[in-house]
């Protein structure tokens, strides 16, 4: 099945530079001949760490590392597999990487040992998926959300419906094979509840406000306001560092700038936008655009007031006007007001100051307690990717089409086609097509 099975591949598998130790993974029919070449002993015991000295083709000691060797099928790909645990320099790197290479052995690709790992049956998809997801994680409900997908929650979920729709078809199958002329409808009665159900199961699991995605990819917050009103300031000081430039001089802000914050373990997008008003210049103007698309897709605005200015309802409502739906409404510079009002134009506002940090912690709770409730995971696993998303509403389709069938073979196709699209997710039918888009996305050494 694999195009790869007659090559071994290695590769760094922790991150390239100098380091204490770095680890080469050998993956493929010639790992456990690679090893003994190098160490000049023969295998050590399967699985258990060996000091050893490593040798390259002219003979010359180039490290003293440890080395492991897993012999397939019991190995991360189901391949033999051995492990170089080297000093972590550059040297010795580029002799262990020269004398694999002078055996034949070839750079993996990146996900290339996760590929391995599922074309042999170790992982399903949406668990390969979850290794490339951890190894990204840079919060811990991220960290939470991978491992949970990689210990096999979502295939789990997804291999259970699709073992419901295979009974239901064997049974619509039967059905065409001994057709009982009495039934009103294409459709077995038994299988009918089966399909509704699942009709329904997989309804509410879509209808999740794209939970898992945004947990996977980052809750994205548009910081918007006037000119001046002090956004870059904020953006800075939530993020703790000297991101955005910051001037008395209004129109400063173009381009949109990003920073990433970690809101009590969920990963949040906060970008700062050009101020919004009635530019003549045209830089100023096509920043304002930006601020505007990015607020279009963003997943809460922030609409940042100053609140020493005298038309402050005004001002909110005309922002609001332009930045529609919901949005949060900050009061800054709060340090420069004797009042402060708690609503504006109809809404709570949190008055904080960018500039002498009160009222930060506050903004920061009602932001963590958004995302939050956002972003928080069920207690059924969530989908993490449009992939996903895709094949399940086709799932659906085909379902809403069997119910409709007035002919079993009809309804019969549609069940098999409903199957089909659980079956991709997992990688349990045909998805040659889907490999290489899925694993390209993996780090080098994955
Ligand atoms: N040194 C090292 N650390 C690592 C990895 C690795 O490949 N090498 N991993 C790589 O990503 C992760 C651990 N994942 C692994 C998953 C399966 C097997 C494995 O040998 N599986 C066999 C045997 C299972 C068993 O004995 O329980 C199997 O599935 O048959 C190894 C590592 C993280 N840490
Ligand atoms: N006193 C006081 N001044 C502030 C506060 N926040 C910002 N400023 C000042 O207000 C001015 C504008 O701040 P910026 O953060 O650049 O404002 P902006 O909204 O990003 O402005 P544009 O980029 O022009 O849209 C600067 O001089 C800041 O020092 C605050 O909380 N208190």
């Amino acid at each position: 099945m694999s195009l790869y099975s007659t090559d071994t591949i290695f590769a760094l598998a922790s991150a390239p530079g100098r380091g204490g130790v770095q680890v080469i993974r050998l993956s493929g029919p010639a790992a456990g001949t690679a090893l003994p070449a190098l160490t000049r002993r023969p295998l050590p015991p399967p699985r258990r760490a060996t000091l050893a000295r490593l040798h390259d083709q002219a003979g010359e000691v180039f490290d003293q590392a440890l080395v492991l060797w897993f012999p397939g099928p019991d190995s991360f790909t189901g391949e033999d597999v051995a492990e170089l645990h080297l000093h972590g320099g550059r040297a010795v790197l580029a002799a262990a990487s020269e004398a694999l290479t002078a055996q034949g052995l070839r750079v993996a690709e990146p996900g290339e040992f996760s590929r391995r790992a599922f074309e042999a049956g170790k992982l399903d998809l949406t668990e390969a998926e979850a290794i490339a997801d951890l190894v990204d994680a840079e919060t811990a409900a991220q960290r939470r959300q991978a491992l949970r997908q990689m210990e096999g929650a979502l295939g789990a979920l997804y291999e259970g419906w699709r073992h419901r729709l295979v009974r239901a078809l064997a049974h619509l199958e039967a059905d065409i094979d001994f057709p009982d002329e009495d039934l009103p409808h294409g459709l077995a009665p038994a299988v009918v509840p089966v399909l509704t159900g699942l009709y329904q199961e997989i309804g509410v699991h879509l209808a999740d406000g794209h939970r898992g995605e945004r947990l996977r990819d980052g809750f994205s917050i548009a910081i918007l306001g006037a000119p001046n009103a002090g956004k870059s300031s904020l953006l800075n000081a939530l993020a703790r560092r000297d991101a955005a430039i910051v001037s008395s001089t209004a129109g400063t802000t173009r381009d949109v700038i990003e920073v990433n914050l970690d809101l009590g373990g969920f990963p949040v997008i906060l970008a700062d936008t050009a101020g919004l008003r009635d530019a003549a210049d045209e830089i100023e103007r096509e920043g304002i655009r930006r601020a505007l698309a990015r607020a279009e897709r963003a997943d809460l605005k922030l609409l940042v007031l100053d609140c020493s200015t005298w038309n402050i309802g005004d001002m909110a409502e005309a922002t609001l006007a332009l930045a529609d739906g919901d949005a949060l409404v900050v009061l800054n510079k709060r340090d420069l007001c004797t009042y402060v009002p708690s609503m504006v134009a109809g809404r709570t506002a949190i008055a904080v100051s960018a500039a002498t940090g009160e009222g930060l912690a506050d903004l920061l709770a009602a932001l963590e307690r958004i995302v939050g409730d956002r972003l928080m995971p069920g207690a059924a696993p969530s989908l993490t990717r449009a992939r996903h998303r895709q094949a399940l509403e086709d799932c659906r389709a085909a379902l809403a089409r069997a119910l409709r069938a007035d002919l079993p073979e009809l309804a019969a196709e549609d069940v098999r086609l409903a199957a089909r699209a659980l079956g991709r997710i997992t990688g349990r039918v045909d998805v040659e097509d889907l490999l290489d888009v899925i694993f390209r996305d993996f780090c080098i050494g994955k």
